[in-house]
């Protein structure tokens, strides 16, 4: 049986609601975790199909292919990918920075943006909610997923920079924060399978954004959102992967210093 991996947020609701709600019968196991976590169990074959890091793609690409059309983009503001600093973002040299160890794409884009973009280089500490190690102290903080949610209440952090806009007032492009991975092994091993799972995915996802609004009346109150809030999200956030994802996504590996087309790794379904 293929094991499958599901991001904890709510950002990926609208790509299993199928699933959740009951409507395309599902024989597989779900494995529920934050992104980082993710990427490793996919990257050690703990589990077969997984949304990861766009980053760990990037950075172990030949461990993986990728479903066509699917990824979790914005197009200029995401709202769950934030930095919350108590400075201007570009008076953050050396001062206390502290990124969430759920995340990778969003870790590596604010580092590439406060060196290459704001000329700073502070010092970089890690935090994971479930640990509580985040000091009231941090001058700034990298938040994703449900958690940014939690820290927009928190009225210490004066300036709040959304990363899928910072990213698109300099290239003009979508940002990829996410792809969908098969493990190079699993497709060899189970193609069938791997098609047949894909197909669900597209016909899940396909209900799932027929019924964003049940989605967001059911799951809002969870992550201290209103319905309406909650469907503004879901409108910030895509989850095909066009021509335009692919050059951003290529764009994105060509500034970490990695030459990647990504066009080479789509899965042919
Ligand atoms: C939009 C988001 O995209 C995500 C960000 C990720 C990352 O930074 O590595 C990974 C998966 C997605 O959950 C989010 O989590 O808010």
């Amino acid at each position: 049986m293929l094991k499958v991996g599901k991001i904890e947020y709510i950002n990926v609701l609208p790509v299993y609601f199928g699933f959740i709600d009951g409507v395309i019968p599902f024989e597989y196991q779900f494995k529920e975790a934050v992104p980082s976590a993710l990427n490793e169990l996919l990257r050690e074959g703990k589990i077969d199909i997984s949304p990861i890091s766009s980053y760990e793609f990037i950075t172990n690409s030949e461990k993986y292919f990728l479903f066509p059309n699917f990824s979790i983009s914005s197009f200029g503001e995401v709202k769950s990918v934030l930095f919350f600093s108590k400075l201007p973002i570009h008076q953050l040299h050396r001062k206390d920075v502290w990124l969430t160890k759920s995340s990778m794409t969003s870790r590596a884009l604010i580092e590439y943006l406060l060196k290459n973009r704001y000329g700073v280089e502070p010092n970089y500490y890690y935090y994971s909610m479930k640990e509580g190690n985040l000091p009231k102290s941090a001058t700034a903080v990298l938040a994703i997923g449900d958690d940014a949610f939690k820290f927009l209440k928190d009225k210490n952090f004066r300036f709040i920079y959304d990363l899928g806009e910072e990213w698109k007032n300099i290239y003009d492009l979508p940002f990829v924060f996410a792809v969908w991975a098969v493990r190079r092994q699993t497709v060899e091993n189970q193609p069938l399978s791997v098609k047949k799972i894909y197909n669900k995915f597209l016909e899940s996802k396909k209900y799932g954004l027929n019924h964003l609004k049940k989605i967001a009346a059911r799951y809002a109150p969870r992550v201290g959102l209103t319905e309406k809030e909650c469907m503004e999200y879901f409108k910030c956030l895509n989850y095909d992967f066009t021509n335009l994802h692919k050059k951003a996504i290529n764009k994105f590996a060509q500034l970490l210093g990695f030459d990647i087309k990504v066009e080479k790794f789509l899965l042919s379904m």
